[in-house]
């Protein structure tokens, strides 16, 4: 059968079908997805199904393919063959400015642009033609421990924590149904990392956020639940 070559992720959040079977319905499907580079095979002959709703974190040595993986995922580069489906689909198939806001991509060094902080938190409703609703964006801010003072502040007076914080605001502000986090904790302290941590639970656990993230950090890994582990190109 298909799927007995599948690394399926089992689901948490579980609902009962009418035949009395636990199903969640998978966002992404991956079947013998590859990735070459010239002669390079970087990713090799991947089969993983990812459900729904879960909180998944991709582990495996430096230089093993899980950042080329999630731009797969993401869209911003394409499988060499193999197919992959997001909701059913062929991710080739989505329309890119849709796709980039079902699918969000949050990166290890943020960049915060324009002058101000209110510049980027703005930039999701100018691109979707929106007014910019300051109550909103004050409890996005309290969400991440930021008061709404920092509006109107420069991006040069804001600490590297916070401009992480902010970057990841830009990605929630409109929740997208999978945010993707590459190593967004990396040289993070204690206190920024667990405020991190709060918001992705949040939007996870209360909204159904779909969370993949890739990590080398050992408390992360440690107390993560669900783990898919990709070693030299394959996932394990
Ligand atoms: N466009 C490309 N051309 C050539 N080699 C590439 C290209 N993209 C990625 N690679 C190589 O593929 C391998 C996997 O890279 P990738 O960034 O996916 O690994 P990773 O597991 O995310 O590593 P890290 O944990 O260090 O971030 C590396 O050897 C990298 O140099």
């Amino acid at each position: 059968m298909k799927d007995n070559h599948m690394s399926n992720v089992n689901n948490v959040k579980a609902f009962k079908n009418i035949d009395g079977v636990k199903h969640l319905k998978n966002i992404f499907e991956l079947t013998d997805l590859s990735y070459q580079v010239g002669d390079k095979k970087i990713l090799k002959n991947i089969n993983l199904n990812i459900e729904q709703g879960k909180y998944i974190t991709f582990v495996g040595p430096s230089g093993s393919g899980k950042s080329t993986l999630m731009r797969i995922l993401a869209s911003m580069i394409s499988a060499t063959s193999g197919e992959a489906l997001f909701n059913g689909k062929k991710i080739s198939s989505y329309e890119p400015t849709e796709y980039r806001r079902r699918v969000s991509y949050a990166f290890q060094q943020p960049t915060l642009f324009g002058k101000t902080v209110k510049d980027n938190l703005e930039f999701p409703y100018i691109v979707r033609g929106k007014e910019f609703d300051w109550e909103q964006v004050t409890k996005f801010l309290n969400y991440v421990n930021l008061d709404e003072s920092y509006i109107d502040k420069s991006v040069n007076d804001v600490s590297g924590g916070e401009k992480q914080r902010i970057a990841l605001l830009r990605n929630l502000i409109f929740p997208p149904e999978v945010l993707i986090t590459d190593e967004v904790t990396t040289g993070l302290d204690a206190d920024n990392k667990e405020i991190v941590h709060n918001i992705l639970n949040k939007f996870n656990q209360d909204d159904g956020l779909t969370i993949l993230r890739v990590t080398h950090d050992d408390s992360e890994i440690e107390q993560a639940t669900d783990k898919v582990t990709v070693k030299n190109g394959e996932v394990i």
